[in-house]
């Protein structure tokens, strides 16, 4: 994960003050690259342990469409409360866009089914994209997204991943969110008969919240472990069918978790 301290390393060297809209305040970035080759390991961050089981939990939840926060509290995880309304709602955030946007006939499109469909029989195109940002959905939503458009690449068997990040709190989400890319492009991998390829991640306003700072470099001064692998132990039916117990993370050494407090 060395591209990810690299780039923290960037951000506190020439990041500039940014007020937000959490009142936190921030040091930020504009427009940065990652990017990791998914064969040569699972890119979990071994400089601050990660749990795993809520980002995996939160795929298979935004994989079935779902836009409440019900099932992600029954497995106990609680990432999306602070943002959920009385009634466990979010609007029509991630799930609800990539399994049904909406279209102006009363219809709706699952861009990941058809994504699948593409990837298996039109391999070269250029067109393997799907989106979150649904404009004229944006005010309904409890957050607009920040992982907002990820495109396909098909090549020499391998399937590989680009991820357009808006808005990126670099000491909490981002080991999150390329985690769970790396994750979903694994799934897809499985499903298409395609082994894995590189993940690239995009960046748009990269920030580390000030809060965030001590805590930033204290994990700049530990050293990396190698990366630990993913084992899936079934390939279901599809790609909707994936359980929580179908995934296993060996190998994985890490350095002590650290606690953060999170902007609302
Ligand atoms: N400021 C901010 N950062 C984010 O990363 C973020 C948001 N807001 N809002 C919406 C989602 C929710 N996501 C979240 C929310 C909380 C954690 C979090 O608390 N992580 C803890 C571990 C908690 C756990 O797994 O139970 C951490 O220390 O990484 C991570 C991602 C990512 N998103
Ligand atoms: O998956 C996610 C979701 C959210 N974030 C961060 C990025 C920002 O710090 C906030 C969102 O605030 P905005 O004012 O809407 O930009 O959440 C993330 O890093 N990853």
């Amino acid at each position: 994960m060395k591209p990810y301290l690299d780039l923290m390393q960037d951000v506190l060297d020439n990041g500039v003050v940014k007020a937000d809209r959490t009142g936190t305040g921030t040091l930020s970035v504009f427009g940065r690259q990652l990017r990791f080759d998914l064969s040569m390991g699972f890119p979990l961050l071994t400089t601050k342990k990660l749990h795993i089981r809520s980002i995996i939990y939160e795929l298979l939840w935004f994989l079935k469409g779902e836009t409440n926060i019900q099932f992600l509290v029954e497995n106990n995880v609680h990432i999306w409360d602070a943002w959920a309304d009385e009634q466990g709602e979010l609007g029509p955030i991630y799930g609800y866009q990539w399994r049904s946007w909406p279209t102006q006939t009363g219809q709706s499109i699952d861009q990941l089914s058809d994504i699948m469909t593409q990837i298996n029989h039109n391999p070269d195109s250029r067109r393997l994209i799907v989106s979150a940002w649904n404009v004229a959905d944006i005010d309904k939503m409890a957050l607009p997204p920040c992982h907002l458009l990820f495109q396909f690449y098909v090549a020499k068997g391998q399937l590989s991943c680009q991820l357009y990040q808006r808005s990126a709190d670099f000491f909490i989400g981002v080991p999150f969110n390329i985690a769970s890319y790396a994750l979903l492009t694994h799934l897809i991998a499985q499903q298409c008969q395609l082994a894995v390829g590189e993940l690239v991640w995009i960046g748009g306003d990269v920030h580390i919240y000030l809060n965030h700072l001590e805590l930033v470099k204290l994990q700049l001064t530990r050293t990396p472990y190698p990366l630990p692998s993913l084992v899936i132990k079934r390939q279901p039916n599809s790609l909707f069918d994936y359980q929580f117990d179908d995934f296993e993370i060996i190998n994985y050494q890490a350095h002590q978790h650290i606690k953060a407090t999170i902007a609302v």
